[in-house]
């Protein structure tokens, strides 16, 4: 039985790893984040909005909860997921935990054009953004270092780099 939890930043593409990593291992993949938006019929952005930071961490650590049940699965998990409760103790208990590591720049890069979903860097000019990514990291980074397995997720930005992360993982796992 697998049970591998993604985590790591926003933009560290622990979804979009996750999704191809899931297909190449033959296994069903669960995005916490999407499968909060099923569960809820509402996006992260209107829950944030409807219950404020406090319950949507609430709801998501249920939510975790949930999916740590399913068996031979990768999850992908919101990045904020393992930096409250117990989060991150639950899923090295769990399953294998994964820290897709990226460097700040390339996040930057990543999110400049995808920050509309995300409730936390709506709004935020490039500067802004920049040291809003660095200094996050670095409060973060206790957390996501506690899990198993940490892995550099730099190089995502076309299908090839994406398979070629895909079989780098499966290595880094043994699988
Ligand atoms: N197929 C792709 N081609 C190029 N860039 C992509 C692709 N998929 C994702 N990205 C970029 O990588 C970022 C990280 O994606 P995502 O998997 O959503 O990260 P996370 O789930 O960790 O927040 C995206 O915001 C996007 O900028
Ligand atoms: O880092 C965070 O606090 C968050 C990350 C998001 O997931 P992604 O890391 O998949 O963008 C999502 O759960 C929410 O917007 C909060
Ligand atoms: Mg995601």
């Amino acid at each position: 039985m697998v049970r591998i939890f993604l985590t790591g930043y926003m933009g560290a593409g622990k979804t979009t790893l996750g999704k191809a990593f899931a297909r190449q291992m033959n296994i069903p993949f669960v995005d916490l984040d999407w499968y909060i938006e099923e569960r809820f019929h509402k996006t992260v952005g209107e829950l944030f909005t409807e219950r404020g930071e406090t319950g949507f961490r609430e709801l998501e650590r249920n939510m975790l909860h949930e999916v740590a049940e399913f068996e031979n699965v990768v999850i992908s998990t919101g990045g904020g997921a393992p930096c409250f409760f117990d989060n991150m103790d639950f899923m090295n208990r769990t399953g294998k935990t994964v820290f897709l590591d990226v460097h700040p720049d390339v996040l930057f890069r990543r999110l400049r054009v995808a920050k509309q979903q995300r409730p936390i860097l709506q709004g935020k000019e490039d500067d802004e953004l920049k040291a809003f990514i660095v200094q996050a990291l670095e409060k973060r980074a206790p957390f996501y270092h506690q899990a198993q397995y940490i892995f550099n997720a730099d190089e995502l930005e076309d299908r090839w780099q994406i398979e070629a992360s895909v079989q780098r993982l499966q290595q880094l796992l043994g699988l």
